[in-house]
């Protein structure tokens, strides 16, 4: 077939009423979907008159399913799956076990222009090579034109062999592994040759599926080719990072040819055991691997090891060695000590002594986010008290800091001295917990500033409290963005990108009056605020 490198994109129409799903296929082509699956057995009809309308009035190129849902439904669905046939539907999917050979016969031997696409689900996780191979056999031996697998996968490590399969099987394969850890299939498939990708319509985050939106205009699958550099943010929850959001177009801008993708990881030692090949070039970690990843790592940076977490991965390309660093720690405290040496500045008395030194650094959360935030505080001379809900864990870094534990039931009364810095480190207030705070607003009163590192949503609780006391806040996305910009310093070193990443990126730590501007851009680009 000659389409197998122009990616098709599609969505699932699954609507109550004829009219209903015209109304979806008008809009799946708004937001750039090039064809659309038309799930007739999601619809109510009561004459099949009904369906031969709305596949002649169509208005985008249509795969025709149906899914029988119990043995009545069967007879329907093969009078459907003919008349789209006899209507010259451009393909036509029949479910491999619902359709007996006869019919699978009669279709193929009816059609004049429609594709005939045999379709199988695989369940119960853990997808071998050799059973989704032997599957391809099966489904193949039918005559079919494209084969269709839908698999169920336990974790992301299960999309390798379905990488495999879309780069060895011959026969024209439409593959998706379904559910959050399935992703990939969709966004890296196009590196694979895959050219049937499948996104969700209405911006909707479905499970597996990324939005048609972000396909065409954070994605841009369709430059996506074998020689495509991976990147990605490793974590857990990962949908709410904006990493997609900034990587791929600094990406565009300097002409790289990467990607950058979310990436559901369970086990990050396992992850790097199954995509430990070159292509997979560079990643961020977040939560909550951030210490785990130290020891995947062949080498770490002595800021990163001393931290004893990592944020930012890179394979070097002449050994696959991977190497960590931690670009967390400088993004936090310059983001600190900018919106100080501000705020000092509007009061008269700026000085090159950090801002931060001296002062009473409150820390919430000792994970990995909170160690890097530790350690940078105590670099730049604060006293460092640390609350965390595992006190064991705040008692470990205090020591590693030479600073303070407390217990986490005493957070809200700790008030020794006035103009203290709170940082909080913690998931806490998170979407979608976005209504919890970690301190409450009547101690916020003691506070000179406050920064929260969650970031999604963008004003947080804690910071919109810590306004109205009347506390300098510094949101997470200021630590986001610099830490972003660690991550392409380092990138840059090793995939021999120059400078461009950087003024891409338009921020200068070494400059911060100068990247203001810049970051309140990307700022608006990442919360696409007009
Ligand atoms: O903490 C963060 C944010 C992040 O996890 C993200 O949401 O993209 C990426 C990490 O590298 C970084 O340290």
């Amino acid at each position: 077939m000659g389409f197998k490198h122009d990616l098709l994109v599609y969505t699932t129409l699954e609507c109550e009423s004829p009219e209903e799903m015209a109304a979806c296929m008008h809009k799946a082509k708004q937001e750039g979907a090039d064809l659309v699956e038309l799930c007739i057995d999601s619809l109510t009809f009561s004459h099949i008159s009904q369906v031969e309308h709305l596949l002649k009035q169509r208005t985008l190129p249509s795969i025709v399913s149906f899914r029988p849902r119990n043995s009545e439904w069967k007879k329907a669905c093969i009078q459907v799956l003919k008349l789209a046939v006899e209507l010259d539907v451009e393909f036509v999917e029949v479910d491999r076990e619902v359709v007996c050979d006869e019919v699978m016969a009669e279709l193929m031997s009816r059609r004049s222009n429609s594709k005939i696409i045999v379709s199988s689900y695989v369940n119960g996780g853990n997808p071998t090579e050799e059973r989704l191979c032997n599957l391809i056999i099966n489904l193949q031996s039918t005559g079919a034109d494209v084969v269709k697998l839908v698999i169920d996968v336990a974790y992301i490590t299960d999309v390798a062999p379905v990488f495999h399969m879309l780069t060895h099987t011959q026969v024209p394969l439409i593959a998706r592994a379904a559910g959050d850890r399935g992703l990939i299939s969709q966004l890296l498939g196009p590196k694979y040759g895959a050219f049937f990708i499948c996104g969700s319509l209405g911006g909707k985050s479905t499970p597996g599926l990324p939005p048609l939106t972000s396909i065409k205009e954070v994605y841009k699958l369709e430059y996506v080719n074998p020689d495509t550099r991976v990147f990605g943010v490793i974590s857990n929850p990962v949908g709410h990072s904006k990493g997609p959001l900034l990587h791929n177009p600094a990406f565009r801008h300097t002409g790289y040819n990467g990607i950058y993708v979310p990436l559901l990881v369970d086990n990050v030692k396992e992850f790097f055991r199954v995509f430990s090949c070159n292509d997979y070039a560079g990643f961020s970690v977040g939560i909550p691997h951030k210490e785990a990843a130290v020891r995947c790592c062949d080498e770490v940076d002595p800021l990163a090891k001393s931290i004893g977490a990592v944020n930012t991965i890179i394979r070097r390309p002449s050994d696959s060695k991977l190497i960590g660093y931690n670009t967390d720690c400088e993004a936090c405290v310059t983001a600190i000590e900018d919106a100080l040496r501000e705020r000092k500045k509007t009061h008269g008395h700026a000085s090159n002594v950090s801002p931060i030194a001296g002062k009473l650094f409150v820390l919430v959360g000792a994970g990995g986010a909170g160690r890097a935030i530790a350690f940078g505080a105590k670099s730049r001379g604060a006293r460092v008290v640390i609350f965390n809900r595992k006190y064991e864990r705040a008692k470990a870094l205090a020591a590693a800091v030479s600073g303070e534990a407390l217990p986490y039931e005493h957070l809200n009364d700790f008030c020794p001295e006035m103009g203290m810095i709170l940082a909080n480190a913690s998931a806490v207030g998170m979407q979608p917990k976005s209504d919890q705070t970690p301190v409450s607003k009547e101690a916020l009163r003691s506070y000179e500033l406050v920064f929260d590192a969650v970031y999604t949503p963008r004003n947080t609780r804690l910071l919109q409290e810590a306004a109205e006391v009347g506390a300098t806040v510094v949101s997470g996305v200021e630590m986001f963005v610099r830490q972003a910009l660690g991550n392409a310093k380092t990138r840059i070193m090793f995939a021999n990108l120059v400078e461009e990443v950087t003024e891409t990126l338009g921020i200068h730590i070494d400059a911060p009056s100068a990247s203001k501007c810049k970051l309140i851009t990307w700022e608006r680009r990442i919360y696409q605020i007009q």
